[in-house]
């Protein structure tokens, strides 16, 4: 980009709204994330996913999408506010944020503990009115007043309280951002960080080590009323978006006894253990390792479910390996022992709806398997420059 000499306005409110900034695909594969990961966030009514969730639940390889666009943005707001010296990020995060979600006249340095904070970047992963309804940005002064998340899209804008700006509430549907703040202060540098968790993690590709692993129960757990004990009153948010899209997860008949005689056992510590997935009265015959495993395949599934479609060849040459419930052990749904607030979930997510099918599904399997492994292997590729450096680029 080249320089570009300021206007007053600019001057006293600095920042800079750009189209098109993101390929759309990245937006999906992103969107693919964080449905995928997403943990309860640090609001009402809000979802979130940080790049070290990532490493501690054993999905660093999904960082890698993040890293170019994540320089490019450096770059790009170093070089819009004129930074003669080096800018570091300090946070990057996948937001979203459902009905109800909003947020008043802030500006993102307002505590203490967020004085590093000197640039923002909020980077629009889906858009308004076909994706949601409500969430328009607003600048309390300056140009541009408002602004429409679409798709693609990306703002970005001083910290401090020139540019004091509110989101308006979400009133249906889920609004998605990829948000990231910059400061100067090394001490606050995410990549160091990051390098230093991916340096205690196994890249062993052997033993299923590309399977997610589950993060705390409590942090999945959604309850609308903070108050409400743990397991009472809410959803799981992992289990709610495999709800949503018509997925049902079975456990057998012998774990739920198991977990019911152990007494001091969490009854949601069976999210964790080995599942089949059903749909319709059907379940799948392949085991998943947990309940984030079946996710992130179903979502990825969604995701490149066009591409599977138009790839998928002679219908005769997909094996179907869809079975009745096991007829060896009894599976039960998890939704019968686990009491999820269903109504809550309804009002919560909406449904993404396409044509399903269980031959794409299970070339989708292959797929995420292949996506996971080229991914790792380039992780693995780049970490020992990373160690080095302390940079991921
Ligand atoms: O999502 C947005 O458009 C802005 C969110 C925001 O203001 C914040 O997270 O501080
Ligand atoms: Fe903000």
């Amino acid at each position: 980009m080249a320089t570009q000499r300021k206007t007053s306005g600019e001057e006293q409110h600095p920042r800079l709204h750009i189209r098109g900034l993101i390929p759309l695909d990245l937006c999906k594969e992103m969107e693919f994330i964080h449905r995928s990961c997403a943990t309860v966030g640090y609001r009402p009514h809000v979802f979130s996913t940080t790049l070290a969730h990532l490493v501690a639940t054993n999905s660093p390889h999904l960082l890698l999408p993040f890293l170019p666009l994540r320089e490019r943005l450096r770059e790009t707001v170093e070089e819009f506010f004129g930074c003669e010296y080096e800018l570091f990020v300090e946070f990057t995060g996948l937001i979203s944020w459902c009905k109800g979600a909003n947020i008043g006249w802030h500006s993102d340095n307002n505590r203490p503990y967020l004085k590093q904070r000197d640039f923002a970047a909020v980077c629009y992963l889906n858009s308004y009115d076909k994706d949601f309804k409500g969430g328009i940005f607003h600048f309390q002064e300056g140009e541009p007043a408002s602004v429409v998340p679409m798709a693609g899209d990306a703002l970005i804008y001083t910290a401090d309280d020139r540019n004091v700006h509110s989101v308006d509430e979400v009133m249906d549907g889920e609004r998605l951002t990829l948000t990231l703040w910059f400061t100067r202060d090394s001490s606050y540098d995410e990549d160091a960080k990051l390098v230093a968790l991916l340096s205690q993690i196994s890249l062993d590709s052997q033993n299923n080590t590309y399977v997610p692993f589950p993060a705390s129960n409590h942090m999945y757990w959604y309850s609308p009323d903070p108050a409400s004990q743990y397991g009472v009153n809410g959803f799981d948010v992992r289990w709610a978006r495999l709800h949503i899209l018509g997925y049902s997860l079975y456990s057998d008949h012998d774990r739920i006894q198991n977990s019911r005689s152990n007494l001091s056992s969490d009854p949601l510590d069976l999210l964790n253990q080995p599942m089949r997935l059903g749909r319709d009265g059907k379940a799948f015959e392949m085991k998943f390792h947990n309940n984030l495993h079946a996710l992130q395949v179903v979502l990825f599934y969604c995701w490149k479910v066009s591409d599977l479609k138009s790839s998928k060849g002679i219908e005769e040459d997909v094996q179907t390996t869809l079975q009745q419930s096991s007829q060896e052990e009894v599976s039960v749904d998890l939704k019968t022992v686990l009491h999820f607030d269903s109504q809550l979930v309804e009002a919560f997510f909406c449904e993404d709806c396409f044509a399903f099918e269980w031959n794409d599904f299970s070339i989708a399997i292959a797929a995420w398997e292949e996506y996971v492994h080229r991914l790792r292997k380039e992780l693995m590729s780049r970490i020992p420059q990373w160690r080095l450096g302390n940079q991921l680029c």
